[in-house]
């Protein structure tokens, strides 16, 4: 019995199905959590979702933007941007139950087996691990709501930069789903600067968010993807940057979660 995480698949479905083979994992025992972003850009994201679908009792997702940014196109009717490939899903007559799949999952869990927080972006260093639990379960039953759609309708801005106890809930749904799911860089205040995307290098006037002292002394395991030109290495012991480029043509990423072993398929 084995608990693994995987960086982001973005649809790399080949690499995936190598990697869960060589590491023989078995659905009935082992577990694998996806840190998210699972479709986009990648040559077979149906094949992704559908196989996840399908074995959903030994797999959890944690949400990525690009997971949240599909759920979306489909609530708001609006096409999606033929560079994601996400034709294939739309057209499946599974379409709604893999939406429906994916609104159930969280967007950042705790495994108190590893002492592992795992998130898609990251953990924002103003938070606990308890705050940064509680802001994800409001944002979760935001969009498992009824209002779902709204919420949906409301998510696509940079604003608010600051938290406030007087945001209304779509701009703390917002807030928060932008530090869980587009996180990098941080300003010297920690906000949030959503433009750089680069290497650690190229932003010498930012800071990324696993640099902050509030991270860099935490005592738990941090597990994250998203960030593809980090090339998997943040320099930090317990920060594991999953997402490792597949989909630009690097390798996917999946971690042992009791070893810290790592597997990489190119
Ligand atoms: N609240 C919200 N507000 C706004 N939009 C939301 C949203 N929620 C969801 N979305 C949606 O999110 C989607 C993505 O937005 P984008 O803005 O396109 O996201 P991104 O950060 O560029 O990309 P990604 O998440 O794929 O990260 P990666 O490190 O792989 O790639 C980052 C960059 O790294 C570069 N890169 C990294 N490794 C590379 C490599 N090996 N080779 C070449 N390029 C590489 C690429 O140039 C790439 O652009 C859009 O569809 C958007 O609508």
């Amino acid at each position: 019995m084995a608990d693994y995480a995987i960086g982001d698949l973005q649809g790399c479905f080949k690499e995936f199905s190598t990697l869960l083979q060589r590491v023989d994992f078995n659905p009935s025992k082992d577990h694998l959590y996806l840190v998210g972003d699972i479709v986009a850009r990648g040559p077979d994201s149906l094949a992704c979702l559908d196989f996840i679908y399908q074995h959903q009792d030994s797999m959890t997702i944690t949400l990525g933007n690009h997971d949240l940014h599909m759920i979306a196109c489909y609530f708001l009717n609006k096409p999606t941007n033929p560079k994601d490939k996400l034709a294939p899903i739309f057209k499946s007559s599974l379409l709604k139950r893999y939406i429906s799949f994916l609104q159930t999952q969280p967007l950042a869990l705790y495994l108190k087996t590893h002492n592992c927080f795992i998130s898609h972006a990251g953990l924002n260093p103003d938070w606990s691990i308890e705050d940064a639990l509680q802001h994800a379960k409001f944002a979760q039953d935001c969009y498992q709501s009824k209002n779902a759609k709204n919420f949906f309708k409301h998510m696509y801005s940079p604003h608010p930069k600051k938290w406030s106890t007087t945001l209304n809930d779509y701009e703390k749904f917002r807030y928060i789903v932008n530090y869980f799911t587009r996180m990098r860089f941080l300003t010297h205040d920690h906000k949030l600067d959503l433009n750089a995307k680069g290497a650690i290098a190229d932003s010498k006037m930012l800071t990324p968010w696993f640099m902050h002292k509030n991270i860099l002394t935490l005592k738990d395991e941090l597990v994250f993807g998203h960030w593809a030109s980090l090339e998997g290495k943040t320099g930090v012991n317990h920060v594991h940057a999953l997402d490792t480029g597949c989909v630009w043509g690097n390798g996917m990423t999946l971690m042992e979660l009791k070893t810290k072993n790592l597997f990489i398929e190119k």
